[in-house]
């Protein structure tokens, strides 16, 4: 269910907007459709609450949250909730975090960024209904791949999903601050979402000096406590390749002190098996001098990232041509 009032699709749209789904699946889901568009909310300011929906299995604990599959009692639309208690969230003093990342997060609207499609609230709690991304945390597969790393058409993939994410926040005058692979939400179809906007920052135009984010992550203006702009978001995307490609992140250390001064002397080991055009493009990121960094732009051009995809796109296929044999035999 289109559970925002953006400009909404009426009955004659149903033809072309069910071209891309399989026949299989076509009755399913012009119901649902159908559904959706009968629906008070369609289209309509609507105050949705708990009572609209049916929660289900439990997906995942946050430090302030559980988050529950949920479908939409009257078009059977499933969203991931995430329900949190008002007293923690007093408790932990992050009532203005979760309301900046609920303003920040409604506006966004972008392939590669968690949708949250509606949030409602009742005395104890807030809830809000997120699109779901069934593989969870890219965390948990990057523990869970060889050598706890991804190979390069992954991560050149990854890479390019995370860039076009931020190169829109970006233009939208929001700085993620906090990207690292916990935050980071995989989907069925081997696909990104950014999610946790809890960190991020609207600037419309100003430098900003808050330290935030995670430790292994800092840039070196947050380091030492100087002003940063949204610049820091590509430093972070240059640890996060790094990390895509070696199991863990460059600055890794067993101290903070230790990380701050890794981070400050920019002491960075590549190893052997990187090729020339990853270290290339992390090195570009990887930048002290914040305005010498490659933009987003560069990252989403760059010759590596682009091969990558490629290679990644091929080596899906063949895994579902694989898949079908498989099935076939
Ligand atoms: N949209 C979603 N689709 C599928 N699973 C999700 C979704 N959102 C969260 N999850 C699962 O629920 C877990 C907890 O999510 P949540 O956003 O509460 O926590 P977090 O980001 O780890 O924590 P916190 O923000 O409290 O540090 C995630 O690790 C993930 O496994």
């Amino acid at each position: 269910m289109t559970l925002l009032r953006t400009k909404h699709a009426n009955r004659n749209h149903l033809p072309a907007l069910m071209s891309k789904v399989p026949e299989e699946h076509h009755e399913p889901i012009k119901n649902m459709c159908l559904k959706m568009m009968s629906h008070d909310a369609y289209g309509q300011p609507y105050e949705w609450s708990s009572r609209d929906f049916e929660m289900g299995a439990h997906l995942g604990r946050g430090k302030f949250g559980r988050v529950y599959l949920a479908r939409e009692r009257y078009s059977h639309y499933l969203v991931a909730m995430k329900v949190m208690f008002k007293e923690e969230l007093r408790k932990g003093n992050v009532q203005r975090q979760v309301l900046r990342e609920i303003e920040i997060q409604s506006r966004l609207k972008h392939p590669h960024i968690l949708r949250l499609l509606t949030w409602f609230h009742d005395e104890s709690r807030i809830y809000l209904a997120l699109e779901i991304a069934s593989e969870g945390e890219l965390f948990k597969h990057l523990r869970s791949a060889p050598n706890h790393r991804f190979d390069e058409p992954r991560s050149a993939k990854y890479t390019y999903q995370v860039a076009n994410a931020l190169n829109y926040c970006h233009l939208n005058n929001v700085i993620h601050r906090d990207l690292k692979p916990e935050n980071i939400l995989l989907t069925g179809t081997d696909d990104l979402k950014l999610a946790d906007f809890g960190w991020s920052a609207h600037t419309p135009n100003n430098k900003r000096r808050t330290l935030c984010g995670t430790l292994d992550y800092l840039p070196p203006e947050m380091v030492d406590g100087t002003s940063y702009d949204d610049t820091i978001d590509q430093w972070c995307l240059g640890i996060l390749c790094y990390e895509f490609l070696v199991g863990c992140p460059p600055f890794e250390s067993n101290s903070s002190e230790s990380t701050y001064e890794k981070i400050r002397r920019l002491e960075i080991h590549y190893p052997s098996h990187l090729s020339k055009g990853s270290k290339e493009l992390i090195a570009g990121l990887l930048r002290k001098d914040s305005k010498g960094r490659l933009t987003l732009v560069d990252v989403m051009t760059h010759p590596w990232v682009k091969e990558g995809m490629t290679e990644r796109d091929a080596q899906l296929r063949r895994n579902e041509r694989g898949k079908e044999n498989k099935a076939k035999n």
